[in-house]
């Protein structure tokens, strides 16, 4: 299990969640939700395919609006946002998306300068390549910055994704099933990365994933979704020390199939 993470504020809510509804049509997706995040905290969301993973972090970075409960991030209530505001917020939530999201005709370091210019458009061009030289550091990757997106592995990838997302950085990281299509050694490294994120850039996280590994090393709390709801919440032992049905379905679905 993780040890103890001594940066996380117990007293300091980034992300509260309260009685979070959302259908699609007849499709019943989030169910009552109800979650916390604390400052400088890792909180694991794990599910199985199609249980509202995806839909649940689009509602907090404001992409999707919830039919029923509150959503407070920041100490915003993001569905009374207006536009400008929303915007604001956006910088300060960031999104990692699965397949890192990269611009293929752009070098890496095309890509990592991209959301300066559009979103800091004061910075002064030396300004803006340190900022992108000390992200690169950051994810490890310093010696790609004049590849193609196409030329990296897709650890590199996962990577350059993330640092994308840094740059401009967010009080809070979301993660969209970072380890999904890695290899078991290229899933530690993003594990780790994001514990290394978590340290070095004092970031509140929610990882959604099914990979009880990537939670486990990951996540001070983890929070299991089954249908639409949490089950259970707590540390990985305590989540996973309980022995009932719901949870063995999980684990078993994680390590034999
Ligand atoms: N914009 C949308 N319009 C209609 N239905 C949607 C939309 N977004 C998500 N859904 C539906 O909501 C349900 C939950 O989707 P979601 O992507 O949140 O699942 P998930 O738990 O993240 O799964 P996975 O692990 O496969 O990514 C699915 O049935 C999906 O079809």
């Amino acid at each position: 299990m993780k040890p103890f993470t001594p940066e996380i504020d117990f007293d300091n809510t980034v992300i509260s969640i309260r009685g979070l509804f959302k259908s699609f049509g007849d499709n019943h997706v989030l169910r009552g939700v109800d979650l916390d995040v604390h400052k400088g905290e890792n909180v694991v969301v794990l599910g199985r395919s199609g249980t509202g993973k995806s839909v649940l972090i689009k509602i907090i970075a404001g992409l999707l609006k919830p039919d029923a409960g509150s959503v407070n991030v920041l100490g915003l209530e993001v569905e009374h946002l207006d536009t400008q505001s929303l915007r604001e917020l956006r910088m300060k939530v960031g999104f990692c998306f699965q397949n890192g999201a990269l611009y293929d005709s752009m070098t890496v370091g095309e890509n990592l300068n991209f959301p300066l210019v559009r979103n800091q458009p004061r910075l002064k061009a030396a300004q803006r390549a340190k900022l992108v030289d000390t992200v690169l550091d950051a994810v490890g990757l310093s010696q790609t910055i004049d590849q193609m997106p196409s030329e990296l592995s897709g650890g590199q990838r996962k990577r350059i994704g993330i640092a994308r997302t840094l740059i401009l950085r967010p009080d809070i990281m979301l993660y969209d099933e970072p380890t999904a299509g890695l290899d078991p050694i290229t899933c530690t490294e993003i594990n780790n990365l994001i514990n290394e994120v978590q340290r070095r850039f004092k970031t509140s996280s929610i990882i959604i994933t099914h990979d009880l590994t990537c939670a486990k090393v990951t996540g001070d709390n983890i929070a299991v979704m089954k249908e639409g709801q949490f089950i259970r919440q707590g540390s990985f032992d305590t989540v996973f020390a309980t022995g009932d049905d719901l949870i063995k379905e999980f684990y078993d679905y994680n390590f034999i199939q």
